[in-house]
């Protein structure tokens, strides 16, 4: 077993004012009530009623009973008026299922929209640094698939990243211009990239490793390209067949020609945690490469925990070195959940002010020169804890859900996301209940 088969521990941290901060966050000592009185995964922030010091006052939970919550008496009670309490409980339940905040929710539910006068001061500590608004980055078509064994048809793609245009998604990865002999899975980027790019209001980055690349994806009619360098050098030699360094002044050559061009470079940068071979990465080398593609041209770094083994542990000492030379707007993450710590990494991610994150739908994905890294944190339940916290994102989250049926259905297996699996089965119960 590698070392990188197990988590990194965060005794090999440095310590730092803002893993500090994270820590008293996460120190565990708030628990969720036991009875979900929204049902929803909404119960965090209305059941307790948590003190600055961090410990949870069992005693308030009286304070807290199921009648405190409107959305919750409407349901029940119809006999006040059946007609207004079934609509306004239409309204909370819909708002629930995606996980959003509406009127209904406002009293006890933190929202940078609401004054939330319900919740005690100490409570906004733990969300107020989050931006107001996240650009999700939908990378299932490219890293989604690329790992795919059997070949997806090209059409069934087209169909894919149409579906997800259609649900607001602003910036959805397209495909690789990389060689067909490293990743045949994607040898069809030109048919892709043709039919898709004429699409509006979407931007289609595609991944370019060479000269050579860039310039069949121009062909095509990329409009953005994204670099992928690596902190591991291991890595960088399995992954593109090169060392750190020579992938960087290949990467001087594309961005060079991309100005040319005025195409803009989004940068990646993988293994920003951890390597499979070369164990934990040093946060100054992850900083040191994000510095070296911003210099270049890159107007966007995303940083890849490729195989997810990263915790909020590793993530943040990661990010605060690279916070120190990249500016943050300049800055994505880009998580594998093969340890189930995704979310846990996006949030304290935003926590730090990071307001790009990318993901795939229903959780597809995993790198071929990566083994045992799973799929991409499934783009569904970002939108769902997004949506939870009161960060507009632009997605409808059913018709995202749709579009990842319709790749799972193609790929004969069930959602990796565990939101789009939760809400398409309460649907199911919801019709056998109305039959
Ligand atoms: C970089 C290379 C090309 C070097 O591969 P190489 O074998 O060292 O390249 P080469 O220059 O010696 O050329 C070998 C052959 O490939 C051809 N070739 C050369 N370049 C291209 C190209 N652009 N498009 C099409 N063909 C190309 C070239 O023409 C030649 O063809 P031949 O003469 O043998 O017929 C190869 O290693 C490669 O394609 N690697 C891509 C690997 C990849 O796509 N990995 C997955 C993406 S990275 C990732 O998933 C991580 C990320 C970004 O998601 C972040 C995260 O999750 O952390």
């Amino acid at each position: 077993m590698s070392s990188l088969e197990e988590p990194l521990g965060v005794d090999k941290l440095p310590s730092m004012s803002t893993i500090d901060r994270i820590q008293r966050f996460s120190s565990g000592t708030c628990r969720p009530r036991v009875d979900n009185v929204c049902g929803m995964g909404n119960f965090w922030l209305e059941g307790r009623s948590c003190s600055t010091s961090n410990s949870c006052n069992d005693d308030d939970d009286e304070e807290y009973t199921a009648e405190t919550f409107p959305w919750k008496r409407q349901t029940r009670n119809f006999s006040q008026d059946e007609s207004l309490n079934q609509k306004a409980s239409t309204k909370a339940r819909k708002s629930m299922k995606f996980g959003m905040i509406d009127d209904s929710f406002s009293e006890y539910h933190y929202s940078p929209k609401f004054k939330n006068e319900g919740i005690p001061n100490s409570t906004y500590k733990f969300l107020e640094g989050i931006p107001k608004f996240v650009k999700i980055v939908e990378v299932g078509p490219r890293d989604g698939l690329q790992n795919e064994k059997n070949i997806v048809p090209t059409a069934v793609k087209i169909e894919l990243i149409h579906r997800l245009a259609s649900s607001g998604l602003s910036v959805i990865e397209a495909t690789s211009f990389v060689s067909p002999k490293w990743v045949p899975q994607l040898a069809d980027a030109k048919e892709v990239m043709q039919e898709v790019h004429r699409l509006r209001g979407v931007r289609f980055p595609v991944l370019t490793p060479n000269l050579k690349g860039f310039e069949a994806a121009i062909a095509a009619g990329a409009k953005e390209v994204a670099v992928f360098a690596s902190a591991s050098e291991s890595f960088s030699k399995s992954n593109i067949n090169c060392s750190v360094e020579e992938s960087l002044a290949r990467y001087r050559t594309v961005t060079r020609a991309a100005k040319e061009l005025s195409v803009p470079v989004r940068g990646y940068i993988s293994c920003v945690v951890g390597c499979p071979v070369d164990g934990p990465t040093p946060p100054s080398k992850v900083a040191y490469v994000a510095k070296e593609l911003y210099d270049m041209g890159c107007f966007e770094i995303s940083l890849g925990d490729t195989t997810g083994v990263g915790t909020p542990g590793t993530v943040v000492p990661m990010l605060a070195a690279v916070i120190a030379v990249v500016p943050i707007d300049k800055l994505a993450v880009h998580f594998h959940d093969t340890y189930g710590q995704s979310l846990s990494n996006i949030l304290v991610s935003l926590q730090m002010g990071i307001s790009v994150v990318d993901s795939s739908v229903a959780g597809l994905g995993g790198c071929p020169y990566a083994k045992g890294a799973t799929g991409n944190v499934a783009t569904e339940d970002v939108v769902y804890m997004l949506n939870g916290i009161g960060v507009k994102t632009n997605i409808d989250l059913e018709k995202l859900m749709l579009a990842g049926d319709f790749i799972n259905n193609h790929l004969q297996r069930p959602s990796g996301s565990k939101t789009s699996v939760a809400l398409n089965r309460s649907t199911a119960d919801a019709r056998l209940q109305d039959l």
